[in-house]
C-alpha cells in the first residue's frame, strides 16, 4: 500500500483509526415530519478490519455511510477519516477512500475491464502505470484476467459486479465502503469476492465496511458487526461474541416415527420451533438449552421414536439480528447460500448413530 499512498497523512497510521464518528446526527425534513435518520451515533473502526453494517430498511445505514463519505452533511457530530477531520477539507480526508454503493458502480461499459481500472486510478489521482501490477493482481484474484481486454458491456452481471469491486480498489484506496457487494453473484462469484475482501484486509490492511442484507456474507467475511435500528447503534461487537450472546440452540431431529400425534404431544411440552410431519422422514426442531435437551430425548425414547438424524443448530447472525431489531433481514436481496445448510441456523453437528438410536 505504501507505493499508492498519495498524501501526507498521520505519521503513525497504526494509532489512527480508519475512521471515527462522534455524536453524529442527521435529520431530514423539519418539525413534526422530521425523520431522524441517524441519532447520536459514535463509532471508531481500526485499520485493516472488516466491519459489517446491518439494519432493517430505513435504519440509517446509508445516511451514516454517506455522512462518513461527506456526501451527506450531518446536523451534529464529527467525522474523522484516515486521521483527518472530514470538515477540514474534503480532498485531504477522502484521497484514499472509495465506495461501491447500492451494489454497483458507474463503470464505463464501452471501455475494457483494464481500461476501467486505469480510468478509476487516474481520477483517484494515481498514475495508472504506477499501479499496473496492482491491477494485474486484482484481475487475477477476481478471476477476470481472461476478460481484461473485453468491453465491460459484454460481461455477465456477476462479472460486472467484480469489475465494480476492482474499480473501487484500482487507485489503492485504504478505506472502502461496499454496499451489497455480492448482490447478483452466483455462489462461486460470491465466494471469490469474499475471499478477495478478506485478503485485502489481511494482506494489504485495507479497511472494509460491508453493508448487506445477506447475513451469510456478513458472518463469513466480517470481524465485527455494527447493527443499527431506528437511527441508533443497537449492537457493536465481534461476530463470535454476538453469536455467543444468543442462547437459542435448536435440536433438529428426523424420524419415521414422528407421527402427527407424537408431534402434537411434544408441542405441548417443548418449545417446538418447526415441525414437518409430511417430510420424508418427518422432522422436528426444538429450541432448547442443555437441560431441556435431556428431557426431550427422554420423551422421544418413551414415545418409541427411533432417530434417523439429529442436528444441533447454533444461533445464526440472522437470529441475532432478528432478536436485536425485531425485523427480518430482507431475504429478497440475499444471495443463495453456499450449500444446503439452513439459512436460519448453523448446523453444528450431525450425530445420528448408525443404528439410529440416541443414548
Ligand atoms: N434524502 C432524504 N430525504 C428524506 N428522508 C430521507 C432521505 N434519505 C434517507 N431518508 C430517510 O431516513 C431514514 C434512514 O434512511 P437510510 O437510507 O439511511 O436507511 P438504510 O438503513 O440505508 O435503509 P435501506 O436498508 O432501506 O437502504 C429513512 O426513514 C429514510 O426514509
Amino acid at each position: 500500500m505504501a507505493s499508492t499512498t498519495r498524501d501526507g497523512r498521520d505519521p503513525d497510521p497504526d494509532a489512527t483509526p480508519a475512521f471515527s464518528v462522534e455524536g453524529l446526527s442527521k435529520r431530514f425534513g423539519s418539525g413534526a415530519d422530521a425523520v431522524h435518520a441517524v441519532e447520536d451515533v459514535s463509532l471508531s473502526v481500526e485499520r485493516g478490519s472488516i466491519v459489517g453494517l446491518l439494519g432493517p430498511n430505513g435504519a440509517g445505514k446509508t445516511t451514516l455511510i454517506k455522512s462518513i463519505l461527506g456526501t451527506v452533511i450531518p446536523d451534529e457530530g464529527t467525522v474523522r477519516v484516515l486521521g483527518r477531520d472530514a470538515a477540514d477539507g474534503r480532498r485531504g480526508a477522502y484521497a484514499n477512500v472509495d465506495a461501491m454503493l447500492e451494489g454497483a458502480r458507474n463503470d464505463y461499459w464501452r471501455l475494457t475491464v483494464r481500461e476501467n481500472l486505469r480510468y478509476f486510478a487516474t481520477i483517484g489521482g494515481v498514475a495508472p502505470d504506477s499501479v499496473a501490477d496492482r491491477h494485474d493482481r486484482l484481475l487475477d484474484r477476481l478471476e477476470l484476467t481472461e476478460r481484461a481486454d473485453t468491453p465491460v458491456r459484454e460481461l455477465s452481471r456477476g462479472m460486472k459486479q467484480k469489475v465494480s469491486l476492482a474499480s473501487v480498489l484500482a487507485g489503492g484506496a485504504e478505506l472502502v465502503f461496499l454496499d451489497e457487494p455480492t448482490l447478483g453473484l452466483d455462489v462461486e462469484g460470491s465466494r471469490t469476492l469474499r475471499r478477495e475482501i478478506r485478503r485485502l484486509a489481511e494482506e494489504e490492511e485495507v479497511t472494509v465496511v460491508v453493508s448487506s442484507h445477506d447475513m451469510q456474507v456478513v458472518e463469513d467475511v466480517c470481524d465485527r458487526v455494527v447493527v443499527m435500528s431506528e437511527g441508533s447503534i443497537v449492537a457493536d461487537d465481534a461476530v463470535e461474541r454476538l453469536l455467543g450472546a444468543v442462547d437459542d440452540y435448536r435440536v433438529r431431529i428426523a424420524s419415521d416415527d414422528l407421527s402427527p400425534a407424537t408431534i402434537a404431544d411434544l408441542r405441548d411440552r417443548f418449545a417446538v420451533a418447526d415441525a414437518d410431519a409430511s417430510a420424508d422422514p418427518p422432522t422436528l426442531a426444538v429450541s432448547t438449552d442443555g437441560d431441556a435437551a435431556y428431557d426431550l430425548f427422554e420423551a422421544l425414547h418413551a414415545a418409541d421414536v427411533t432417530l434417523d438424524r439429529v442436528d444441533t443448530v447454533e444461533p445464526s447472525l440472522e437470529d441475532v439480528f432478528v432478536r436485536l431489531t425485531g425485523a427480518a433481514p430482507d431475504a429478497s436481496s440475499a444471495s443463495e447460500p453456499d450449500d444446503g445448510a439452513a439459512r436460519a441456523g448453523r448446523p453444528r453437528a450431525a450425530t445420528a448413530g448408525d443404528d439410529g438410536g440416541v443414548q
